[in-house]
Order: structure tokens, then C-alpha cells, then sequence
């Protein structure tokens, strides 16, 4: 029994068969300028310390910025986020050491400046890797969120990044209020039209922030995110939040992780066409995608391409990648 012949309106094959042809029907996107490096600066200004959960990803101290950052430059690298980890401090209630001026970050983002002065700092604003607690904003006696002056302690700390000479501030925190109180307290200082706010507008409770949280000793020491980072199915509560920051006045609007939430991304581009948008492939997707790889399941390079073409696709412009390293070798290639 063989086949009915096939009918014109079902034959797409040979639109494709060619290399050449498949280039036609949807040219690869990435290019070096849409990948933000996540970095992770430590108060041992020596230090290099491997970090298990995220492969081929280090903590670094500020001495060790030139070696480690010099030969991406060269590559290509145009910006990097920083995440400070620090070691040797007193944690407390409101997370004193985020804006110490001897700090990790702030020492970091003088260093790079001064060595880079070509390449993009951004900062990630956040309170849970200088709170005793863990948590992400200030709490009330009952150990729940107080908002208001979360927020406010946030901008504080968002002010001082700007200050040492970051170009954009990123705050992860979700505290509600927070990007408006950041933009008024940049406007107030004199930093409105000089730094840019990048807001995690979606950024949801994932499992995938593991690795991440081994890398910056920030978990929670009780309790979990879920009053402030948003539930995975709510849809509804994502294009809200959005919408909310652009209002509030952020530059940028993320989604955050991305593989699991392209649906949002998608969203994320009809609600906020006119403003660039930022996808986080958090240390989980990265960890996945090498594990796949390192079990034989496939190929690192093809899976990594394959992933973040799908968060393009989807509609970011900007990717916060792990890969950015390995990406820079790729693109050349
Ligand atoms: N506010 C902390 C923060 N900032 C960025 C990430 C995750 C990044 C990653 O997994 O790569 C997290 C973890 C969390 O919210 O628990
Ligand atoms: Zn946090
Ligand atoms: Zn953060």
C-alpha cells in the first residue's frame, strides 16, 4: 500500500534544503552586544574560587578582575552584571554591608572602570546577600516583608553603585515600590540622565536559582521568596508587574528565568514594545544545559545556541547568559 501522493499545500521541504536557504527562513540572532556577563566579586580581593553548582563559573576577588575580565574584553565582551559576595562582614537586620564603600561591589565597579573603561557595568541591587536573614528586604518583627522602607533602603544602595560609577542599576529585591523609589532617588541626586534602571519586573519563585544561591551565600535562612517573587503559573500577575514598572519608570523590563517563561517574554514585548527587554538565563538553565552535555544527551555549543535563540525569538534583546564567555568563541567561529 504506498502513500497518496502528497498535496502542494503540504510541502515545505524545499524552502530549506539548502544551507543557504535555511539562512533565509530565519538568520541566527545573537551577536556579542546582546550578552551581559554575570560576575561574582568576593571581599578576598585574591580569591578565585571555583563554585561546584555552576561550572566553569569562579567567585573572584577585586585583584583578579584584569585576568579574569582583560581577555573577554578582548573578545568582545561589552557588559558584565556584578553580584557581590561577601565573606568577612557583619550581616545584619537592614544589610549594612550592600553600600560599604570598602565592599566588593562598590571596589569592583571602581576597579573595572578604571580598567575598562569601554565596557558596560551593570549592578545587581539586592539585600539577601547582606541580611542576616537571607531575605531580600527589611521584616517587620513577625518575620514579613515591610515594604516601604524596603524599598527605601534599596534605592539607598541602589544610589551608591551610581555613585562609584556604575551605568546601570539592576535591583532583583521585587520589593514593591522599589523602582520608583530608585528613578526618584537617581533624579534627586543628579543621576537621572546618566544611569540606567533595569528592572527584574518578572522574575518568578523558580527552582532553578540554586546554583546561584551556592555561589553567593544568599539563602534565606528561613522561609522562602514566595511573598515577593511571583508565583510560576501567574500569568496575570507578570503582565502587572510589568506594566507597573514601566510606569514606575524603569529603562528596562527582565523576565526572569527565561526558558520556562518565554510565554512572559512574549507578553513582555507586546506590553512593553518600546523599551528593551532582558532575559535572565539564570544559574539553574546554565547548569542544566552543561549537565545535559556532560551526560552525552547533546552537544554543549549546539543546546546553548538552541536555548538562547528561543529566548530571542521570544523577544529579548538582551540576555544575561553564563555563556557569555563561551558565546564571544562561538560567534567567531
Ligand atoms: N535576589 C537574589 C538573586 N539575584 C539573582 C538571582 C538568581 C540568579 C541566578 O540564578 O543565576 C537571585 C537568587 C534569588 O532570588 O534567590
Ligand atoms: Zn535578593
Ligand atoms: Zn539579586
Amino acid at each position: 500500500m504506498s502513500a497518496p501522493p502528497l498535496d502542494i499545500s503540504s510541502v515545505l521541504q524545499g524552502g530549506y534544503a539548502h544551507p543557504l536557504s535555511r539562512q533565509w527562513q530565519g538568520r541566527r540572532t545573537i551577536d556579542k552586544s546582546m550578552l551581559m556577563y554575570p560576575i561574582f566579586i568576593t571581599d578576598d580581593a585574591s580569591a578565585r574560587v571555583e563554585i561546584p553548582t555552576l561550572p566553569g563559573q569562579c567567585r573572584w576577588g577585586v585583584d583578579r578582575l584584569e585576568e579574569f575580565i582583560g581577555p573577554l574584553v578582548k573578545k568582545g565582551l561589552k557588559s558584565v552584571i556584578l553580584f557581590g559576595v561577601p565573606m568577612n562582614c557583619a550581616k545584619d537586620g537592614r544589610g549594612t554591608p550592600a553600600d560599604d564603600p570598602n565592599g566588593p561591589v562598590i571596589l569592583g565597579i571602581k576597579k573595572l572602570a578604571s580598567l575598562f573603561p569601554g565596557l558596560y557595568i551593570a549592578v545587581d541591587v539586592c539585600l539577601c546577600e547582606y541580611t542576616d536573614h537571607g531575605h531580600c528586604g527589611l521584616l517587620h518583627k513577625d518575620g514579613t516583608i515591610n515594604s516601604t522602607p524596603s524599598a527605601e533602603r534599596i534605592a539607598e544602595v541602589a544610589l551608591s553603585y551610581a555613585v562609584a560609577g556604575a551605568h546601570c542599576v539592576a535591583p532583583s529585591d521585587m520589593m514593591d515600590g522599589r523602582i520608583k523609589a530608585i528613578k526618584r532617588k537617581l533624579i534627586d541626586a543628579g543621576f537621572g540622565n546618566k544611569v540606567l534602571l533595569m528592572s527584574y519586573s518578572a522574575k518568578f519563585a523558580s527552582g532553578l536559582y540554586g546554583p546561584f544561591r551556592d555561589a553567593a551565600g544568599s539563602a534565606p535562612s528561613f522561609g522562602d521568596r514566595k511573598c515577593y517573587q511571583l508565583p510560576p503559573s501567574a500569568k496575570g500577575l507578570a503582565r502587572r508587574a510589568i506594566q507597573r514598572d514601566v510606569a514606575e519608570g524603569a529603562d528596562i523590563i527582565m523576565v526572569k528565568p527565561a526558558l520556562p517563561y518565554l510565554d512572559i517574554l512574549s507578553d513582555a514585548s507586546q506590553l512593553a514594545p518600546d523599551h528593551p527587554l532582558a532575559a535572565y538565563q539564570v544559574s539553574g538553565e546554565y547548569a542544566m544545559v552543561v549537565a545535559g552535555a556532560r551526560a552525552g544527551i547533546y552537544d554543549l555549543r549546539a543546546m546553548a545556541f538552541e536555548t538562547t535563540e528561543s529566548i530571542v525569538r521570544a523577544g529579548a534583546t538582551l540576555i544575561l547568559t553564563y555563556f557569555a564567555p563561551q558565546f564571544l568563541d562561538w560567534l567567531d567561529e
